[in-house]
């Protein structure tokens, strides 16, 4: 009893020691912390981080066996190195603080979602698409959802501009220079156009598919994207969600299909969404040529 009642004593005086600086200095240091992860998952930083890890295990494993030599040479290694990620993550650095100097409080743990925005993107990207459709234009656009694609803006043209059914048909218009490529959409925005998409690893996709349509399975392949396109070929619009490819789809299934997985209503139906997700995996899972079916 004696023993609780001094751990008790311990515990409290520990507690009368915490002051509300802590708590902001914790706070600050999470948010660093959250930050620096989304910048290495937002660009192909990942290798260097494991670099940056491996060196730094070494040099507390060179202290640790008091491998004098090593433990130096680690040492200046770490102290020129902050300086070489400064210089290396430049434009990354530079980026994050714009970021965190364009936030609002509010959204600086979470992505600002405008669904007025995502909603006006979604009917001007129905509107054009069945426009591109009768026309047998080719499109491709990825709407981004937690996933970003900045390292595939970077290979194309970087914009910020507000959905619009012109501006989709301009884009995609055979003769303009950004046809090539995809065009990517961030909260109701286009951020990019003429982008790179990484192509689908899958080897049993259907021969009739083209280019466009294994890119945009590719991105929903590596990401939570959810990718329209139309092919060029033959007119048809297809869907691919999670490397899953829904095709011949008429523009009012576009619609509810855009609707369904970039604008979910409750948590009701995020749960149903993430149920139907699963089986049409499973399903996936279940088809030996690995075909993807339209509706
Ligand atoms: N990795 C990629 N990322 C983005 N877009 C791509 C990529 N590869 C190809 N494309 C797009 O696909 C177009 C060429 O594809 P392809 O010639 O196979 O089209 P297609 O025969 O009309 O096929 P589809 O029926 O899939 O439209 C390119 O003009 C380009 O716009």
């Amino acid at each position: 009893m004696e023993h609780l009642y001094q751990f008790m004593q311990v515990v409290l005086n520990y507690l009368r020691l915490i002051h509300v600086t802590d708590f902001i200095d914790i706070g600050i240091m999470a948010f660093i912390i959250y930050r620096v992860i989304i910048l290495i998952r937002r660009s192909s930083s990942g290798q260097v981080a494991k670099g940056v890890v491996l060196i730094l295990a070494a040099l507390w494993l060179s202290q640790l066996l008091k491998l004098n030599t090593v433990n130096y040479f680690l040492g200046k290694t770490v102290e020129w190195g902050v300086l070489a990620l400064v210089v290396l993550f430049q434009p990354e650095i530079r980026k994050m603080l714009e970021q965190v100097g364009n936030s609002r409080l509010g959204n600086v743990f979470g992505k600002a979602e405008a669904p007025d925005e995502i909603e006006h993107a979604i009917q001007q990207t129905v509107e054009a698409y069945a426009s591109l459709s009768k026309s047998k234009t080719g499109a491709l656009m990825v709407f981004e959802r937690k996933n970003l694609f900045d390292d595939s803006i970077k290979t194309g043209t970087s914009l910020d501009c507000s959905v619009s059914s012109e501006l989709l048909k301009n884009l995609f218009w055979n003769k303009a220079p950004l046809h090539d490529g995809a065009v990517i959409v961030r909260n109701g925005r286009i951020v990019g156009a003429g982008c790179v998409l990484p192509l689908s690893g899958n080897v049993n996709l259907s021969r009739d598919l083209g280019m466009r349509h294994r890119a945009g399975i590719g991105a929903s392949e590596h990401s939570d994207a959810v990718v329209a396109i139309v092919s060029e070929e033959t007119g048809s619009i297809s869907v691919a969600v999670g490397g899953m490819l829904k095709r011949h789809l008429a523009p009012e299934t576009l619609e509810r299909l855009l609707r369904n997985e970039l604008l979910p209503k409750n948590e009701e139906d995020e749960s149903q969404r993430f149920k139907l997700f699963n089986l049409l995996k499973a399903m996936k899972g279940g088809q030996r040529d690995g075909e993807h079916k339209g509706e």
